[in-house]
């Protein structure tokens, strides 16, 4: 049986994660912890701080925080527990301490968990590499009235990969509200839409000289995420040390 501990537990993804697990045969859940222990009445026990939690466990699985990486990393290193990373909204020196912990730990991150994004990242890519030239690249990214951080991980990881592709030659443009002067060649476009309960949609377009292709990902349920999360925290549990994401994980798959 594979013990979880659940960082964020009590908050909208910390919950979905919790029902799904119970449905997990091999996993289950033995401590959760959240800023909020009392908020909800979970089937495990939830502490305040995960250094209060002192029996075992083999994985975390984090949906919480920025503010709370550098507890998260200490207490892994220091237990020597495998962590899966789902939290977004970190700075670049959260993930460079990231990657310094990995060379410690085994440490899974993706701003997003789900299948379908991470086949769309390599949609992505390709259609960069053949258009990037002649076709002027924007993300538009949609989520629900909640989120705390924008634009989201995952339009930042896309951006990201399609930069990686083309010799990190684009500069990021978030928004266009304040620039008064006409789209430059070099840009990638990001924008955000926040409202009601949409639970995610990544948008990237390629608009060319009379063609438009819009490739998109509809997130329609947070289940999507924590059954990523489960499969990361099962792909990890064996891992001595390292940094992975969910293109480690759809290679064995
Ligand atoms: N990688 C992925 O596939 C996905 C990532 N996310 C990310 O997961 C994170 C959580 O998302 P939601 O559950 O929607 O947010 P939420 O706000 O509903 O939940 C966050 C929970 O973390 C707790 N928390 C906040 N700071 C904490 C701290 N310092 N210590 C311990 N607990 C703390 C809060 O009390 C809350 O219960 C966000 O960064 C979100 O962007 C969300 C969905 C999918
Ligand atoms: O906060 C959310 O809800 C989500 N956050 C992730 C992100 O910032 O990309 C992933 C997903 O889109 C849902």
């Amino acid at each position: 049986m594979i013990k979880v501990i659940i960082n964020g537990c009590n908050g909208k993804m910390g919950q979905v994660l919790s029902e799904q697990i119970e449905q997990c045969e091999d996993m289950k859940v033995v401590a959760g912890i959240d800023r909020s222990p009392d908020k909800f009445k979970n089937n495990y026990p939830v502490y305040k701080d995960i250094f209060e939690f002192r029996e075992e466990a083999d994985v975390i699985i984090d949906f919480s925080n920025p503010y709370y990486l550098p507890g998260l990393l200490d207490y892994g290193i220091e237990k020597k527990i495998p962590l899966v990373i789902a939290t977004t909204g970190f700075s670049s020196k959260d993930i460079k301490d990231m990657e310094a912990a990995s060379e410690k730990i085994p440490i899974f991150y993706s701003a997003n968990m789900s299948l379908g994004i991470n086949v769309l990242v390599n949609l992505v890519k390709k259609a960069a590499n053949v258009l990037a030239d002649s076709f002027d690249i924007e993300i538009i990214e949609k989520h629900h009235n909640k989120k705390i951080d924008a634009p989201s991980g995952t339009a930042y990881m896309i951006a990201n990969k399609i930069n990686e592709e083309l010799d990190n030659s684009k500069e990021y443009v978030f928004g266009r509200y304040t620039k008064k002067d006409r789209r430059r060649k070099n840009e990638i476009g990001i924008h955000a839409v926040r409202g009601g309960t949409i639970v995610g949609e990544h948008s990237i377009i390629f608009a060319g000289s009379n063609e438009v292709i819009e490739i998109k990902h509809s997130a329609q349920s947070k289940k999507i995420f924590a059954n990523g999360s489960i499969k990361a925290a099962r792909f990890i549990i064996d891992k001595n040390k390292g940094l992975f994401d969910m293109e480690d994980l759809m290679n064995i798959e």
